[in-house]
């Protein structure tokens, strides 16, 4: 079991070497544990700031309306995306990032709606699966600015969604019931989604 100083650390771990991999570089992408289920509290990081530099202390505790209730930093507009998963699947830990692959494939086929992968014993990294010999759709959305219309939209897809799902143009959210299953879903999708880029630009055709 972790202590709120513990939770801190490995929280504030799990964002950096998030960073160091370059996956939210330019203060993009956002990160949160379950502090509490009820009433429901998010610990948080803030918004507008260098993800590689969130210490212990900067990180925020943000309540079920998305507003600040302990630390110094601004609440992110995307809490109400972390709170729609966090409240639809009962995930534990919720967290986002910007990489050049979720960015490129989030875009090329955001008219299907989804992206599917197939194949790889990387698939197995899901909770869940046992084989690679399944076919897993990941969920797109057209992003938008208006982070409440975009939860609505995303909601009903959350609870069939493989942990995680992607926004046109902008990242890819990964959760898990804790923060290192969170971690290891990013971790899978951002594989999955390097080697689909990959296997692309070695056979274009299968982008149509
Ligand atoms: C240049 S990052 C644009 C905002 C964004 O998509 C993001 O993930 C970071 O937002 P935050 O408010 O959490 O810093
Ligand atoms: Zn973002």
């Amino acid at each position: 079991m972790l202590n709120l100083t513990n939770l801190r650390e490995s929280l504030c771990g799990v964002i950096s070497d998030i960073h160091g991999k370059g996956w939210a570089p330019g203060t993009g992408g956002n990160f949160s544990v379950v502090l509490q289920p009820q009433p429901l509290t998010l610990l948080m990081s803030p918004s507008g700031v260098d993800k590689g530099q969130v210490r212990a202390s900067d990180l925020i505790e943000v309540n079920a309306q998305g507003e600040v209730i302990a630390g110094a930093g601004k609440a992110s507009a995307e809490t109400q995306l972390h709170l729609a998963i966090v409240q639809t699947t009962g995930a534990g830990a919720v967290l986002h990032g910007h990489s050049v692959f979720n960015t490129l494939l989030s875009r090329h086929f955001e008219a299907q709606g989804k992206l599917a992968i197939a194949g790889y014993e990387m698939l197995k990294g899901l909770n869940g699966m046992t084989t690679h010999a399944a076919t897993v759709d990941l969920p797109i959305f057209s992003n938008h600015q208006d982070m409440v219309y975009l939860a609505q939209q995303v909601m009903p897809q959350l609870a069939s969604a493989p942990y995680g799902f992607l926004l046109a143009g902008h990242g890819l959210y990964a959760w898990g019931s804790t923060l290192f299953e969170a971690r290891r879903h990013l971790e899978i999708w951002e594989f999955l989604l390097e080697v689909t880029y990959r296997e692309l630009t070695l056979n274009p055709l299968k982008s149509v």
